[in-house]
């Protein structure tokens, strides 16, 4: 089977590493600039340690199976790049709400499947990423004959000593790791702290909560049943995520643009439309894109 990993960053390198190393064929989909060193092989290191030689590639070559790893704001132009035959399963592995929509309204119905990763990865410099912490990935799709079709990726993720698990509520997956990035992402954006430091400050505490109540009061009336409890989980994430630099934090300190609209611009959007109101999310998305915009300028 054809497998290719769109993005060579933090998460597609982590993914290529395992499953090029455990033997499958797997191309490793990279921005130009980044082909020669990664000609070199990926590295993992942390509590993994693996190198591999997947094949690179600066197009997606035609393939059985992708996992596109790339941020949010990338996904509709990493899927535009994508030709996809008849049975090609897109795997779209992303933070935050409506990337694998994004990805399907490109690239057609009976191909798109969203996965949620709750590994911790470091991009370390191209070819090098640290693993600090790592679970499951979550697969699912809103298709039933995309879903259906899912064992594929669980096989080949399974097959590089990856733990994977079909879901038959991808929504419902989404949301309860969103209720943890929406809180832990943007407060360790705008203080520099790490992820659980937050527990160590009541009003940050607090102010995580409001955060998460308000998010979950949009997705009850979006009808998204959960098996969790919103603040307790996200709380659960920030203890055992406790020394993370979390993904925003290190977008905003690199000076890179961030997921802010697709996490907790995502919920003010939602609430908005469903009439919900959502002030600490709208406070801090207004916050986080001040930050944003004084690095674009
Ligand atoms: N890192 C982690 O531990 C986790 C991340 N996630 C989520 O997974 C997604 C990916 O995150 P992460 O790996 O950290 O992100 P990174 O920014 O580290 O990596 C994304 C990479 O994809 C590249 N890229 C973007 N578009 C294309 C394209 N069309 N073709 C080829 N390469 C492309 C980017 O290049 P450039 O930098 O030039 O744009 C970058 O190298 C995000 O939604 C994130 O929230 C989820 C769980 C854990
Ligand atoms: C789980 C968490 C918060 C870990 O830092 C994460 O997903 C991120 O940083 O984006």
């Amino acid at each position: 089977m054809r497998i290719s990993v769109i993005g060579a960053g933090a998460l597609g390198t982590f993914y290529s590493a395992m499953l090029s190393s455990s033997g499958q064929d797997v191309t490793l989909v990279c921005r130009e600039r980044d082909v020669e060193a990664l000609g070199r092989g990926v590295h993992v290191t942390g509590l993994l340690e693996r190198t591999a030689h997947p094949r690179i590639a600066a197009r997606p070559p035609p393939s059985d199976l992708i996992f596109v790893t790339v941020k949010t704001y990338d996904i509709g132009s990493a899927a535009r790049g994508i030709h996809v035959e008849p049975d090609t399963l897109v795997v779209v592995i992303h933070n935050g709400l409506g990337g694998d929509e994004m990805a399907a309204s490109i690239l057609g119905k009976g191909h798109v499947a969203a996965g949620v990763s709750y590994s911790g990865v470091t991009f370390l410099e191209p070819g090098k990423v640290r693993l600090s912490g790592y679970t499951e990935t979550v697969l699912g799709s809103v298709e039933p004959e995309v879903q259906k079709r899912l064992d594929v990726a669980k096989e080949a993720l399974e097959k590089a000593g990856l733990m994977a698990r079909i879901t038959p509520d991808i929504r419902a997956a989404q949301w309860e790791k969103l209720y943890a990035n929406i809180a832990i992402n943007p407060i360790t954006a705008l203080t520099g702290l790490n992820n659980g430091a937050i527990l160590e400050i009541p009003e940050l505490e607090a102010l995580a909560a409001e955060i998460v109540d308000e998010a979950s009061m949009v997705s009850k009336a979006l009808g998204i049943k959960t098996s969790i409890d919103p603040v307790e989980n996200a709380f659960k994430v920030m203890r055992d995520t406790y020394n993370n630099r979390s993904s925003m934090l290190q977008d905003v300190t690199r000076g890179k643009r961030t997921e802010i609209d697709a996490l907790n611009g995502k919920v003010c959007e939602l609430g908005r439309a469903a009439g919900i109101p959502t002030p600490r999310n709208d406070t801090i998305t207004a916050l986080i894109k001040g930050i944003e915009k004084r690095h674009s300028s």
